[in-house]
């Protein structure tokens, strides 16, 4: 049995360059990862299974599919990221193996954390494992690439600056250790919807120059103002955040609707989780690694 983690991923910045001809856009970002998320265990079976448990199983379940389409009555459940994961390394790595995979999904379902893509990565690292494939074979970055834009980044699972749409990565160092929350007001937000609701403005590149925290604080999440229009509520989490005691950097994560805070204390950090947490958000409060 081979059990892995799916850390939480959070963009520290986030900006927006250009759309490209392909409908993507070129962004520049800071990756960064929660010490907590979803767990992905795989064990070789009779035939292929996916369950899934957990506070978000449900919410899984009924999610619209990953372009943001509703899901229409009668209509068949699109395929979860971790299946596609384990179909696609299978292919490329021509195992012709069965496996029951278990998701125990504690991250909110379309929430700018990078759920869906942790537990895709999360799955290529465990099959990896278990078929002794090298964790930097460049064939899972490839696979990683084809599953969506923030999955080789989780693959990766360390603070990096990704260019490109996200697959581009350098990595970075800092902040490893530092007390963060992260809240989510309850709101699901489609990352195709909000991409589509930037304004087209290139307001420039991430800082070069300095340490890790102070590049975030120079930086920006240009998606905030589009997925503020679909989910008002996130000013009222980006305020409480911001105007919390000990808070150091206070953005939305993604396209959102989570949003976090970095502190300088612990104790910090749990004041203010439970000051969030008296107002029914979804609260994490945890670490970046
Ligand atoms: C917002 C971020 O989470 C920041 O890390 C990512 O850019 C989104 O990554 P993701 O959810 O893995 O994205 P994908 O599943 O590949 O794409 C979902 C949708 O987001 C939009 N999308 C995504 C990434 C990107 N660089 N440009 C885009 O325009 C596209 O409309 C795409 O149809
Ligand atoms: N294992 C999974 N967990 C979450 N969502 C999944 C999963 N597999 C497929 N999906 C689909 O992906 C959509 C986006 O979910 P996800 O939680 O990854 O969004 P997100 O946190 O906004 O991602 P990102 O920050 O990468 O944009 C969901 O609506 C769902 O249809």
């Amino acid at each position: 049995m081979i059990v892995e983690s799916a850390p939480a991923k959070i963009n520290l910045a986030l900006h927006i360059r250009h759309r490209r001809p392909d409908g993507y856009h070129e962004l520049e970002t800071l990756f960064a990862f929660a010490a907590d998320g979803d767990t992905i265990t795989v064990v070789p079976a009779q035939a292929d299974s996916l369950r899934v448990t957990g506070p978000y199983a449900e919410a899984l379940r009924s999610a619209p599919d990953r372009a943001g389409g509703a899901l229409a009555e009668g209509q068949p459940q699109p395929q979860n990221l971790v299946e596609k994961a384990a179909q696609a390394f299978c292919r490329t790595f021509g195992i012709d193996r069965r496996h029951a995979i278990t998701l125990d999904k504690h991250l909110p379902v379309a929430s700018g954390i990078g759920g869906g893509s942790a537990d895709a990565a999360a799955t290529l690292r465990a099959l990896a494992r278990l078929h002794a494939i090298a964790p930097q074979d460049p064939r899972l970055f490839v696979i990683a690439e084809g599953l969506g834009a923030d999955v080789p980044a989780c693959l990766l699972g360390r603070t990096t600056l990704g260019t490109g749409k996200g697959e581009a990565l350098i990595p970075v160092h800092g902040l490893a250790g530092t007390p963060m929350l992260l809240v989510n007001p309850g709101v699901a937000v489609s990352t195709a919807a909000v991409f589509a609701r930037w304004d087209g403005v290139d307001r420039g590149g991430i800082a070069h120059d300095g340490d890790l925290l102070a590049r975030a604080v120079a930086g920006r999440n240009d998606l905030q103002p589009a997925a503020l229009q679909l989910a008002p509520v996130i000013a009222e989490v980006l305020t409480a955040l911001g105007h919390a005691p000990g808070a150091t950097l206070a953005r939305m994560s993604g396209s959102g609707a989570t949003c976090f805070a970095l502190f300088t204390d612990i104790a910090a950090r749990d004041a203010a989780a439970a000051a969030m947490r008296d107002r029914n958000w979804w609260v994490l409060a945890t670490l970046v690694t």
